[in-house]
């Protein structure tokens, strides 16, 4: 590799590794490997293989995940643009496949962006429960928000708050909890020389410090009896083994669920074998740590009160009405239960985003909040044929349909507070690209589908206006032609369209185009 590796982190590697370490060394000569996960919330994984242009070859420990050639650009393919898969790093498909998630769970990925494992865990949730996506730095929540709109989540909430924060409002609430820790990076040397030009020997100390904190939150916001995991892509054992060490001598509640050694997942060291490693000299992928972590049960759980519905899809309830998902679903936070009775005031939170985004708190400019929801009730009914599951909550003149109460989110710095469906635009409903990109086609009154290898499937993500003939649209019986229609790849949701008289306008926003 161009970038030289620094002495102090080498020779450290040389004293862990013992008869390894020329084997690891090596590996540094290597091209690192590239992977996609199939998006399951919109295709199936067969599907994607069957349909896939570029030659994929399955990840040991991701059922969803491939390697990629060498040379292909997955990026630049119609696919990409409809969702059907996640670019990602194929070491970081891991940390998610230990967290078990279970539909109708409630999950916390605390250390969310750019989104890779919080989309994973969307389709693992597949659109049943809860996910709330969080992330301290808030330029990064914007391409969180935006791959979880480009995923079709429609259970998600994204967050840009302190793990504190969230602790202190969602107390022994979640199911699950992912903390993918801010790390040193030592495992990513390979493919991203900037993590060797930060990198000092003092590095995974400082780093360590606010893992410290992290975990601590996270204990605090996990259910007795719920799992949480811990990843790192680093080497450095202060960071992994270590700091997993100091939590577990500070909270007994917690013990090790054994993944080390099993599989593809070398044992952790140290004394700690239950925790994993995947070293880049014995697997295709980058340096990753991972440990799970079991409550074991004792002490009290959120209180059972605010019930929020689980989004299935195809739920009647868009009002405020409590419904009961299987009994998992219920969320029961004695935070979110508390301010939705009432709420216990904080600073406002904020959205912000191109697809949505007016401060939270400013009541819709042009009408009424029963006459905004009743606008895009119609909206449902004529466009859809049904009325999507979730809390309305208004921001200004955008409607979200959230899995939580509006409540449940006061004080805390809200990017999306659910899925983001559209706004209101002098009366009427205009709905938004996040809608559309969660729509199956059988979801939608009006569908049309462009293939992605005629040109015209670039040419509608490019915004072109189209010629398209009244025969080519999928219309349900009984509605007419005119009017929205979702733009499909392949039979895949990508976007809007608005037909007329034979002419297709793009509804595709300007900032996700082909360039
Ligand atoms: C390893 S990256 C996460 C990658 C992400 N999980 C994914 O799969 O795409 C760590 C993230 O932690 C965020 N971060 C740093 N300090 C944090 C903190 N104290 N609380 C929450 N997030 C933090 C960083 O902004 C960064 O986006």
């Amino acid at each position: 590799m161009a970038v030289e590796l620094p002495g102090t982190f080498m020779q450290r590697m040389k004293d862990m590794l013992g008869s390894d370490y020329e084997q690891f060394a090596e590996s540094y000569q290597e091209t690192p490997y590239s992977g996609i996960r199939a998006n399951t919330l919109k295709i199936s994984v067969e599907a994607l293989r069957a349909l896939s242009p570029f030659t994929l070859e399955p990840i040991p420990w991701c059922p969803s995940g491939f390697y990629t050639e060498a040379g292909a650009r997955p990026g630049k393919h119609p696919y990409y643009h409809a969702g059907l898969y996640y670019i990602q790093e194929p070491s970081a498909m891991a940390p998610v496949e230990l967290l078990g998630v279970q539909p109708g769970d409630r999950v916390l990925d605390l250390c969310a962006a750019p989104g890779g494992k919080s989309t994973q865990i969307a389709a693992k949730l597949q659109g049943e429960g809860l996910l709330v996506s969080n992330d301290l730095h808030p330029d990064r929540t914007k391409a969180l928000a935006k791959n979880l709109e480009l995923y079709g989540v429609r259970n998600g909430i994204v967050l840009n708050e302190s793990p504190g924060r969230i602790a202190a409002a969602f107390p022994a609430f979640f199911d699950r909890i992912l903390i993918d820790a801010p790390c040193s990076g030592e495992g990513m040397f390979r493919k991203d020389e900037d993590m060797v030009k930060q990198w000092e020997p003092e590095t995974p100390l400082k780093y360590a410090a606010m893992q410290r904190e992290i975990l601590a939150s996270a204990a605090e916001a996990l259910r007795p009896g719920g799992t949480l995991v811990y990843s790192t892509c680093t080497f450095a054992v202060e960071e992994n083994e270590g700091m997993i060490r100091e939590f577990l001598n500070s909270h007994p509640e917690f013990s090790l669920i054994p993944v080390g050694g099993t599989g593809s997942f070398a044992p952790g060291l140290g004394g700690l074998p239950e925790a994993a490693r995947l070293w880049p000299h014995k697997v295709k992928g980058e340096g990753h740590f991972m440990a799970v972590l079991r409550h074991d049960g004792s002490g009290a759980s959120a209180e059972e009160g605010a019930v929020y519905p689980a989004h299935n899809g195809r739920d009647k309830a868009l009002s405020v009405s409590p419904r009961n998902k299987g009994g998992k679903a219920q969320a029961s936070a004695k935070a979110a239960a508390a301010r939705a009775d009432g709420g216990r005031g904080g600073k406002p939170g904020r959205a912000a985003g191109k697809s949505g985004g007016a401060a939270p708190g400013r009541q819709s400019q042009g009408m009424g909040e029963e006459a905004a929801l009743a606008a895009y009730a119609i909206f449902a009914e004529e466009q859809l044929g049904w009325q999507p599951s979730g809390y309305p909550v208004l921001f200004g003149d955008h409607l979200y349909l959230s899995p939580l109460p509006k409540a449940a989110l006061d004080g805390l710095k809200t990017i999306r507070p659910g899925w983001y469906v559209g706004h209101i635009r002098s009366g009427r409903f205009i709905p938004g690209h996040p809608l559309a990109t969660a729509l199956h086609p059988a979801e939608s009154t009006r569908c049309l589908s462009l293939s992605s290898s005629s040109g015209e499937g670039v040419s509608y993500l490019k915004g072109e206006t189209l010629s398209i003939t009244a025969d080519r649209l999928s219309v349900k019986p009984g509605s007419p032609s005119k009017g929205y229609v979702l733009v499909c790849i392949d039979g895949y949701s990508a976007g809007w369209g608005k037909w007329q008289d034979g002419m297709l306008k793009n509804e595709y926003p300007a900032g996700w185009r082909w360039t």
